[in-house]
């Protein structure tokens, strides 16, 4: 299959050739006029702990309830107690740099083909007058595993393969958790989420890597979206801020909390949950000094999937506020490519 000609980011430094205009975000008065890297404050979000999540005691119901403020105000928490190790989270954080530090050679024996999301590469091209992210990545789908390409999962550094492996089945004990916790949050039967996320539901991970950039004031790494996941798993850098919430038209910038993961509602349990938790706009500044790595796994329900409101969250008093829709990520990247929200396309 052909590969696509681009540059990545690091090409383009490494080409010496100053900054592409195709990268330049210009004023377009609906809050653009501002600087993108001007302080912003810092959310306040609660590190939720996993393992009382499942507990009925009265600690488990006063998690269950911090849960529910945070998903129905940030769509965002920290998860701590989650299961997996420091020293865990700290090898596929390194194994992440390795990789993006390989000989472009290297990275390009993974590359991207055309039409495929999955692979090495750039801020995937849609249309000539797109303004491009500063931002190289890798993306990799590692579940179910018949769905995985090797051809693209890195062999050097050594033990990647291994490590990412092993990172997604325990990814999965936490997924489950999280989902029971969200519907039980909701008073709803605690499987009502995991029965729509389904058996062949997808699990995608995608490796992020923010260069230095020459001029942050114009330039960023992930322009303002919301994620077309159920939710989505981050390990942001553990030492260099630069993801920002949007709530009530303000940006506010994400904590550092070692040994945290932070977890963010995507759009599909927006709509599952009729509207009451909220998928965030999220963005990612960049920085003029420092490198910026970042993890994502994005959930994603089975493409044989009918993604609803549950039936217990919709009343005379809060009706139902989306359709029905089935395989809701195609649907995301038609309307992600027009500029447009996609859950606007889910709105009754
Ligand atoms: O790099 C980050 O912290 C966030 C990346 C992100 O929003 C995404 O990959 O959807
Ligand atoms: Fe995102």
């Amino acid at each position: 299959m052909e590969k696509p000609k681009f540059k990545t980011v690091q090409e383009v430094i490494a080409a010496g050739e100053g900054l592409p205009e195709r990268y330049l975000h210009t004023p377009n008065g609906d809050g653009e006029s501002q600087p993108l890297n001007g302080s912003v404050p810092e959310m306040d979000i609660p590190a939720i702990d996993l393992s009382l999540l499942i507990s009925s005691s009265e600690d488990g119901r006063e998690e269950l309830s911090k849960l529910h403020l945070a998903l129905s105000t940030w769509g965002v928490v920290q998860v701590m107690n989650h299961g997996i190790t420091e020293a865990f989270l700290d090898k596929i954080y390194e194994l992440t740099k390795q990789f993006f530090a390989l000989p472009t050679e290297e990275k390009q024996r993974g590359a991207r083909e055309i039409g495929s999301i999955q692979g090495y590469g750039n801020d995937m091209i849609l249309s000539d007058d797109q303004v491009l992210d500063w931002i190289d990545r890798l993306y990799l789908t590692t579940y179910p595993e018949d769905q995985r390409k090797l051809q693209f999962w890195p062999e050097i550094p050594f033990g990647f393969r291994e490590s990412l492996h092993e990172y997604t089945i325990k990814q999965q004990q936490v997924i489950e958790i999280f989902f029971k916790a969200m519907a039980r949050s909701l008073g709803l039967e605690e499987n009502c989420f995991l029965d729509m996320y389904g058996e062949n539901a997808t699990m995608d991970t995608r490796f992020n890597m923010y260069p230095p950039c020459p001029r942050p004031d114009k330039v960023l790494g992930v322009k303002p979206h919301a994620d077309g996941s159920a939710f989505t798993l981050l390990l942001p850098d553990k030492d260099v801020e630069g993801l920002q919430f949007l709530k009530d038209d303000k940006w506010y910038k994400a904590p550092l909390v070692p040994n945290t993961i932070l977890i963010n509602v995507g759009d599909q349990i927006e709509i599952m949950s009729n509207g009451i938790y909220k998928s965030p706009v999220h963005r990612v500044v960049t920085n003029r000094e420092k490198e910026r790595i970042s993890v994502a796994t994005f959930c994603i329900p089975g493409a044989d999937k009918e993604i609803q409101p549950a039936d217990g969250l919709v009343s005379e008093a809060r009706p139902r506020l989306y359709k029905t829709v089935k395989k809701y990520v195609e649907l995301y990247f038609d309307y992600y490519q027009q500029g447009r929200r996609p859950i606007e396309a889910a709105l009754i």
